[in-house]
This record gives structure tokens, sequence and C-alpha cells, in this order.
């Protein structure tokens, strides 16, 4: 593969991807080819020290139904929210049609600092959005509550090193989703070495 050739077609999936929101897609989703496709894009990334610190737990069907049980106990137990309010989370876990897990595997006793490790957990995640786009699939990145809680990190096997770094959507879309406004570009670039603090 040559990077002296432009794709212009990827460009501009990169500069219309945007997230169609989990409550709001339909199936059937990727199948289970299709998810390694798009997992496979996630852990072609950016990592210092090829620590590759993630591991991904996928689900589907009534499989996310046990995470969101997992959920309402943990709104419950952790967080005293009244269990039928807590009821209502139950259905958290099941927006997508499909939902993976995005599991941090951190070490912090690597010369790599464990934030570069994080920044490195970001970018596969990033990339599996993509990857599901350019598929032709819906995706959105949710954290929440939950990517914190106790109960569901106890729940889900993760290990004292591990964190949630976000629960990863996909499926269809149903309609077009809404544009959000985004950063103009000038405001957060500079040209040419700083010669002040001006703008910080
Ligand atoms: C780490 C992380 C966690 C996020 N968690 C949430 C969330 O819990 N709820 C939410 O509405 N959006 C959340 N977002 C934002 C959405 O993923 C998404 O960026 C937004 O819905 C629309 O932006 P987009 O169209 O550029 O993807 C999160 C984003 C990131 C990077």
């Amino acid at each position: 593969m040559s990077f002296n050739t432009p794709n212009e077609a990827t460009y501009d999936l990169l500069m219309n991807r945007r997230s169609v929101k989990a409550k709001d897609m339909v199936g059937p989703g990727p199948d289970r080819a299709e998810m390694e496709k798009i997992l496979a894009a996630g852990m072609r990334v950016p990592d210092h020290g090829k620590l590759a610190p993630w591991r991904f737990l996928v689900l589907t069907g009534a499989e996310r139904e046990k995470l969101g049980d997992l959920i309402a106990e943990g709104l419950v137990v952790e967080d005293e929210r009244d269990p039928r309010v807590a009821e209502k989370m139950k259905g958290y876990a099941s927006q997508g049609p499909v939902l993976v897990v995005a599991i941090m595997c951190l070490n912090p006793d690597h010369k790599i600092p464990v934030l570069e490790q994080e920044l490195s957990i970001g970018a596969a995640c990033q990339n599996m959005l993509v990857a599901a786009t350019a598929l032709g699939f819906a995706s959105q990145w949710l954290t929440g509550w939950a990517a914190y809680s106790k109960t569901v990190a106890n729940g889900l096997g993760l290990s004292a090193n591990e964190q949630i770094a976000g629960f990863l959507f996909f499926g269809n879309q149903a309609d077009e989703p809404t544009e959000r406004p985004r950063p103009n570009i000038s405001d957060h670039i500079t040209w040419g070495f700083p010669e002040s603090n001006e703008g910080r």
C-alpha cells in the first residue's frame, strides 16, 4: 500500500462520521464476521511499547441484559438509588444490537506512562467507530455511571488494573442522525512557534 496516494473517500468518511444515538439504533447490526473486522481495526492503532493494553467484551442479545441487571444492582447497592428508578436503567446495555465493552488493561509499573496506555485505548475505540462507519454501521461511544461502577467492574470480571474505557454500541440507523456544532478549527490551531501565552 502506498501512502503517497491520496484516498479522498477515506477523508470524506472521517469528515462526515458522526454518532447515531444508541437508543435510536435498530437491528440487525454487524454480525460476528463484521464485528471481527471492526475489532481488528480497533487493534491497529499507535501503541507505544506494543503493550496492546486493551481487551474487548462483545455482548449481543440476552447477554446485554445480564449487564443491564448488573447496572441496576449497582445503582441500588452503590448509589442507594430507588430500586424502581434503577430498574429503568436495565435497558441501558440493550440500546444497540451489539455492545462492545472496551476495557483498559493498564500497567502502572511499565516505563510507558499509564496516560499513553489510555491514549492508545482511546485510539482503539475511535478506530472501531470509524471502521463501523466504513462498513455501513451506526455507532456510539458511551460511558456514564456504569463505566465507573465497582459492581459492574466486578460482575464483568475486571481485574484491579482494569477499567472500562467505554460502552461502544453498534447497529443500524433508522433515521439520519442530527449533526452537532463542530469546533471552529482555527480556534484550536497555532501555526508556528507561539510567541506569547495569548489565547491560553
Ligand atoms: C470517553 C467518551 C465517553 C462518552 N460518553 C458519553 C455518554 O455517556 N453520553 C453521551 O451522550 N455522550 C457520550 N460521549 C459522546 C458521544 O460518544 C459522541 O461523541 C456524541 O454523541 C456525538 O459526537 P459525534 O457525532 O462526533 O460522535 C462520550 C464520548 C467519549 C469520547
